[in-house]
């Protein structure tokens, strides 16, 4: 028998741990351990290696008495024995041990102090540490954080490279996730973005059942206290759209939604920076200083980033702590929302850039997810690849979709909330011929969305999808808003529209015959 508490209260324990460093003291040791560079602002750089985004394919959860009847296994959740997992955790804490030092962060998940998850963080990696210190809600005081008795531990040991055929994994890489201990082992990738999505993991499963929401999506409040929420899978402006001068900001990927309204999760973003610039992402640009983590991007021998260089990866990041957001609201905790936007990257160029949902619609395109995986945010992804993802987010949910779907639904129901689907992908023809949306124009429809301003104005109906498209939007030329106007051939985009429609249909079908309603009101019946 494994006693896994004891042993990583042996390793925290010892002299060589480094625990609840502050940032000047993690930025110090990632520099002298060689971990990373210091950049012109004051971020810490580094480089992770062969693994530069997610890896999917290399997570797993532990298959035990607790998750058994639980999880929705599958391609997303893939069961591994208990057996494996000990073996495996034993042979990393046994590689952590045996290091100079090892790195401590006790913290929290999830602003709301009822729900909130205690958690702890062992790293190999200075960087890491400072990682999770960015992207994790601090304690106030190192006193605080030495009193907190985590519920999980995350321990990750990058260089410590599972052998596929001798450990049960599937590559060198491995994320597996054990309920029951309590732990989320992490070895073979260097992607520090695998910490927070784990935890996200954790608290789709913890929050549903304590009767909260748990949400893939960014927030922000207005000056009347409106509250706004963006969906969407990674790549498709959840981070972007959110940091918005004239709005607070709550946070900019995981949520929860309460009886009281929503509450951030994290206490940090966790932004894109391909390509990115002062002028049309300001907030994010100056957010990048001293407290920062800037992960494979690319510096020249001055330590000025070149954030269009993605040579590295196109899923170069940067980790900031939500303070560095002038307006960002802490503790992260606002009302109910009312608006919801689904981000839908569409690569094939089809989907109208704004439109308004009914409460159908929006059940039926939550459940079916439409979107595209961008270059880089998974390994093997190197161009938009249509997706349907369920709940725009199914590679963080362990449980089965409809649950979400439901608790969604009903507080849809309860709050009145409009809901727009917005894509932020491809217009003027697909991937490859037309261009990605202007980000301007989005930002735009976005903002009258988010007034009410849109809701009072007149909509067509698209033929395809039965979406309601607003007529005209300030500031957005109006040949723009119905999709089909923008391709070179009519003819071309009825077809490729059609083929999509066809492909929702489909997908939808693995959601049984109990959501057959769903689907003929949301107009997606055969
Ligand atoms: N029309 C658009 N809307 C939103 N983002 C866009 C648009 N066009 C290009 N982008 C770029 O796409 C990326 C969106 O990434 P991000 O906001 O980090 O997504 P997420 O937070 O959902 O993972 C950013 O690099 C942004 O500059
Ligand atoms: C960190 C991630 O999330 P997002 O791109 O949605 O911010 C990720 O998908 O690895
Ligand atoms: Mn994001």
């Amino acid at each position: 028998m494994v006693n896994h508490s004891a042993l990583i209260q042996n390793l925290i324990s010892k002299e060589t741990a480094q625990v609840q460093l502050s940032a000047a003291q993690l930025v110090e040791s990632s520099l002298r351990r060689g971990e990373g560079k210091l950049t012109e602002t004051g971020a810490l750089r580094a480089e992770t290696g062969k693994y530069t985004g997610r890896s999917p394919k290399d997570r797993f959860i532990v298959e035990d008495e607790v998750s058994r009847d639980k999880i929705d296994w599958g391609e997303v959740n893939q069961p591994i024995s208990q057996e494996i997992f000990d073996n495996l955790y034993e042979k990393v804490v046994t590689h952590l041990d045996k290091k100079d030092e090892v790195f401590i962060f006790n913290g929290y998940a999830g602003a709301d102090e009822n729900t909130r998850l205690n958690l702890r963080v062992v790293n190999e990696y200075s960087w890491h540490n400072m990682f999770a210190r960015t992207m994790f809600i601090r304690p106030e005081s190192k006193e605080e954080a030495l009193d907190i008795d985590p519920q999980f531990t995350i321990v990750s040991a990058p260089t410590f490279k599972a052998d596929p055929d001798v450990d049960g994994t599937k590559s060198e890489a491995f994320i597996i996730v054990s309920f029951e201990k309590g732990i989320i082992l992490i070895g073979g990738t260097e992607y520090a973005g695998e910490m927070k999505k784990s935890i996200f993991s954790i608290m789709n499963y913890l929050l549903p059942e304590k009767g909260v929401m748990s949400m893939h999506c960014s927030a922000n409040v207005g000056e009347n206290k409106d509250v706004s929420l963006f969906f969407g899978l990674s790549g498709t402006g959840k981070t972007t759209l959110s940091a918005d001068p004239q709005r607070e900001l709550i946070g900019d990927d995981e949520h929860g939604w309460n009886e009281d309204g929503v509450f951030n999760i994290e206490g940090g973003c966790y932004a894109k920076t391909i390509n990115l610039s002062a002028e049309k992402e300001p907030e994010i640009f100056h957010a990048i200083r001293f407290g920062s983590v800037l992960e494979n991007v690319v510096l020249d021998e001055t330590g000025k980033p070149d954030y269009d260089d993605g040579e590295l990866t196109e899923n170069t990041r940067a980790a900031y702590p939500l303070d560095h957001i002038d307006n960002a609201r802490i503790p992260s905790i606002a009302g109910h929302p009312n608006t919801i936007i689904f981000l839908t990257a569409d690569a094939f160029g089809v989907l109208p850039p704004i439109s308004k949902l009914t409460k159908s619609q929006a059940m039926y395109h939550f459940l079916s997810g439409f979107t595209s995986k961008l270059a880089g945010t998974e390994r093997g992804i190197t161009s938009p690849q249509p997706v349907f993802s369920t709940c725009f987010g199914s590679p963080f949910l362990p449980l089965h979709a409809t649950t979400y779907a439901n608790m969604l639904g009903d507080l849809i129901d309860e709050h009145e909330v409009n809901v727009y689907l917005v894509n932020t992908g491809w217009s003027g023809g697909e991937y490859g011929v037309g261009k990605r949306m202007d980000l301007t124009h989005t930002r735009s429809m976005v903002r009258r969305a988010i007034s009410g301003e849109l809701a009072l104005n007149p909509f067509e109906e698209d033929s395809t999808f039965g979406l309601s498209i607003p007529v005209s939007v300030p500031g957005v030329p109006s040949e723009i808003l119905d999709p089909r106007n923008t391709w070179e051939s009519t003819d071309a985009y009825d077809e490729k529209a059609q083929s999509l429609k066809e492909s929702f249909i489909e997908n939808f079908k693995k959601f049984g015959e109990s959501s057959e309603k769903i689907a003929k009101d949301g107009g997606f019946s055969l």
